[in-house]
């Protein structure tokens, strides 16, 4: 291990606890066999692969196997403050986008990062555990546009069925409380994130059970946790499981290529690679691709599904052309916004992490710990130039965190958002020794469009991302971002939290000083400096009728022109959903294991 130590102490530990993981394996391990033959073959265990293995497991006359491409978890990743550090481990894929200059002017080496899991529950493994469902209109809206079954009406008792809700305020029938996945309310809390809760109402907000009937409002976050600890797709789904006779769970095995029978067009297994030997697993029924929104894609075109142009160039012989990763939607958050207090009521994350009651309270399921990624707060809000029709229909969230980018003296904030040492220096390392928190509006439906393509044939090299932020010809995406800046400083401006003397930070970021500051202009040219993504690509293998030109699956999730091949993960999502994207990662699992029993008539 020491060999292994590369200066980077987060991965160094991390890496660490996995290696501890890995003697006491939760998992049953066996023999290989190559050409061994299932009913169903999925690739890749994120909330979406695991609800479908335990969900399908469920009837004994089917054999499934499940591929992983990652290991175990860890005690590690129970700990939900840890998440941002878990980026710096082998539980990422560690992906990163291409540089492109419109954006990430202050990033460092110009890149925005990409982080991806790579472990049995995929990227609920390492995400900050915000749990939001979406607005009613992303579902009908998606419906709508050739997707019989996936209306909100539809999908309700899917995230009905998922959750078990422990939460003080929630509305009546949005909720349920005898599902595998554990949905509670953060059991620790600053003292800031009241007073910001009362001051974003009296700016006009409601207060709501932003899963519930109305959306736009403020809310205390919900969690993905249980009783202070993660919650995520290994431990509700797979863990209580994964010694049923007919399930196999395989860990560290990466799919390489879904086999197909040219002549019919069918599906019939996976090549994979495992400790650097290839096998194969046949599928007598179908093969299901859950590897997520970057890695579905990446498995499809390897496969031969995908634009005919690109994998030509790539010598891929084509099984069908599609327009797979031509798509992508992501949501860009700010984390520029930073306010100062006259008063110690946001997280002192440092005080925290060295008095000996923060590790005590956790034993307890209570404290510091506990806390998302610090993220206290959430609000929908429609600002004022929203053109939608609709007026429920939210354009930007705001996320209200409990600390700033300088509370781990640039540690490890700095690199999450990957914002370049000098930068760091000169605007946020001053307010090392401040009271201070942010609050930043995330884009949530972004005009400007990405997109992924295979970099090489080679299935071990990472795709190409193309995230092409705020390319959008009538640049309504920064204006969007700026206009969800406007509505957080007006609850900086009310009554509550000037009480505490809230103010913005006016140091500008480099590259903007001569632009002055507070003004449209200098907002523009802060966001193009410093964004960063919050991780919801969706879109890549989307959904839609066979005469949507955008379309890779239909509304059952089958691939337009293959038999036998189903793709159920993020990826499919049609639309830019009004949220956070791992409450429907397990709703579309939910929802297509029922579309599966049911073509099969169970
Ligand atoms: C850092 C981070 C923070 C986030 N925070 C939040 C949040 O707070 N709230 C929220 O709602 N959402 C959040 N998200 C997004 C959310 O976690 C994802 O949308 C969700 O996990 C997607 O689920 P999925 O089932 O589509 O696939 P994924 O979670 O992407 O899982 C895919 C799995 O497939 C495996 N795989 C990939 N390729 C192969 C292969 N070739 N062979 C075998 N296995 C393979 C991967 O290793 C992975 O385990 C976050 C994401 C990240 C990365």
């Amino acid at each position: 291990l020491y060999d292994e130590f590369t200066g980077d102490i987060s991965r160094f530990l991390i890496n660490f606890s996995t290696r501890e993981t890995a003697l006491f394996t939760e998992y049953p391990t066996g023999v290989i066999v190559d050409n061994a033959t299932y009913d169903f073959v999925i690739v890749g265990s994120g909330p979406s692969g695991s609800v479908l293995a335990n969900r399908l497991s469920e009837n004994p006359e089917w054999n499934i196997l499940l591929l992983e491409a990652g290991e175990e978890p860890s005690w590690v990743t129970d700990i939900p403050v840890a998440c941002g550090a878990l980026e710096y481990s082998d539980y990422n894929w560690g992906y990163t986008c291409e540089p492109q200059s419109g954006f990430c002017r202050d990033c460092m080496d110009g890149i925005l990062q990409y982080p991806h899991g790579r472990v049995l529950g995929g990227s609920s493994i390492i995400n900050y555990m915000i749990y939001t469902r979406g607005n009613r209109l992303d579902f009908d809206r998606w419906a709508a546009m050739g997707n019989p079954g996936w209306s909100f009406d539809d999908i309700l008792p899917y995230f009905l069925k998922l959750e078990s809700a422990h939460l003080a305020i929630k509305d009546d029938g949005y909720h349920n409380n005898d599902g595998p996945l554990s949905i509670s309310d953060a059991s620790y809390r600053s003292k800031l994130v009241d007073v910001y809760v009362k001051a974003s109402q009296e700016a006009g907000l409601p207060y709501v059970d932003n899963n519930g009937k109305n959306q736009i409002g403020v809310s205390y976050v919900q969690t993905t946790t249980k009783n202070g600890k993660r919650s995520d797709a290994e431990n509700a789904y797979l863990r209580p499981i994964r010694n049923r006779n007919n399930i196999k769970i395989q860990k560290a095995s990466r799919a390489t290529k879904i086999l197909i029978d040219s002549c019919s067009k069918t599906a019939y297994g996976v090549e994979y690679v495992n400790d650097g030997k290839t096998y194969r697993a046949l599928a007598t029924k179908e093969v299901i691709s859950s590897a997520g929104s970057f890695n579905s894609p990446q498995l499809l075109m390897l496969s031969g599904i995908g634009p005919k142009t690109h994998l030509e160039q790539l010598g891929i012989p084509v099984q069908s052309d599609l327009p797979v990763g031509k798509k992508m939607y992501d949501h860009a958050l700010f984390p520029g916004l930073v306010f100062q207090l006259n008063d110690s009521i946001p997280i002192n994350l440092v005080e925290e992490i060295v008095n000996p009651l923060t590790y005590i309270q956790y034993s307890e399921g209570k404290g510091f710990l506990t806390s998302s990624n610090t993220v206290e707060a959430i609000s929908y809000v429609k600002t004022n130039i929203s053109t939608d029709p609709d007026d429920s229909y939210p354009d930007i969230e705001l996320v209200m965190y409990g600390i700033s980018p300088a509370a781990d003296h640039g540690v490890l904030i700095r690199r999450n958002y990957n914002i370049d040492q000098n930068t760091y220096d000169k605007v946020f390392k001053p307010l090392e020794s401040k009271y201070t928190y942010q609050v930043s509006p995330m884009l949530l439906h972004p005009k400007s469009l990405g997109r992924i393509e295979l970099r090489s044939s080679n299935p071990l090299h990472p795709p190409k991302f193309f995230a092409n932020y705020f390319t959008d010809p009538e640049n309504e995406d920064i204006e969007t971002l700026i206009a969800g800046i406007r509505e957080i400083q007006k609850i900086n401006r009310t009554p509550t939290m000037q009480k505490y003397n809230a103010t913005l930070v006016r140091t500008p970021l480099p590259g903007c000083e001569d632009i002055e500051f507070d003004s449209d202009a200098y907002w523009e040219c802060a966001i193009r400096s410093i964004i960063s993504s919050l991780y919801h690509q969706t879109a890549t293998c989307k959904m839609g009728p066979k005469n949507d030109t955008e379309a890779v699956v239909d509304h059952k999730l089958k691939v337009h022109g293959i038999k036998g091949l189903r793709v159920i993960d993020v990826s499919v999502i049609p639309v830019p959903m009004t949220a956070h994207t791992v409450a429907v990662a397990y709703m579309v699992g939910e929802r297509a294991s029922d579309i599966i029993k049911n073509d099969y008539g169970i």
